[in-house]
């Protein structure tokens, strides 16, 4: 029988924490995300502004979540060097980076201008 509903968010909250406590990357990224959220008060952003950061913070932090996924496979079934566990693990790292770089962007696009708008008011 199918687990009730409580015990499968249970495991999806467990499988959040161990990416946290096991990664690097995703403390990087929840750093980044918590000065994007002060940021993001002091400037007064728009609500559609919090929207697509919201939206840019799931994505990255999904990914990394997927990735971390993939690298535990990829070590459950090929523990010794293949070629196509390469790039397994690379593309889904290459995944993570693109979502990085274009949130990274995005966000200049939204935080610089108004910053400026602010200093300069
Ligand atoms: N079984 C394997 N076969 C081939 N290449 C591998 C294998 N395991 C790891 N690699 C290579 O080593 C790189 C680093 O793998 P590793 O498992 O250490 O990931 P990681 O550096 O911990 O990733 P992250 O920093 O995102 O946690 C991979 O991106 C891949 O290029």
């Amino acid at each position: 029988m199918k687990d009730p509903f409580y015990k499968s968010l249970g495991y999806a909250i467990n499988g959040i924490k161990t990416c946290i406590q096991k990664e690097r990357n995703i403390k990087i990224h929840l750093f980044v995300m918590g000065c994007v959220i002060v940021c993001g008060f002091l400037l007064k952003i728009s609500i559609i502004q919090w929207m697509i950061c919201l939206l840019l913070f799931a994505l990255v932090i999904g990914l990394e979540l997927v990735n971390t996924a993939i690298e535990a496979v990829v070590d459950l079934c090929s523990p010794t060097y293949h070629p196509l566990a390469k790039i397994a693990k690379d593309t889904a790292a290459g995944a993570v980076l693109v979502s990085a770089i274009f949130a990274a962007i995005i966000g200049l696009m939204i935080f610089v201008p108004r910053f400026f708008e602010i200093v300069f008011q």
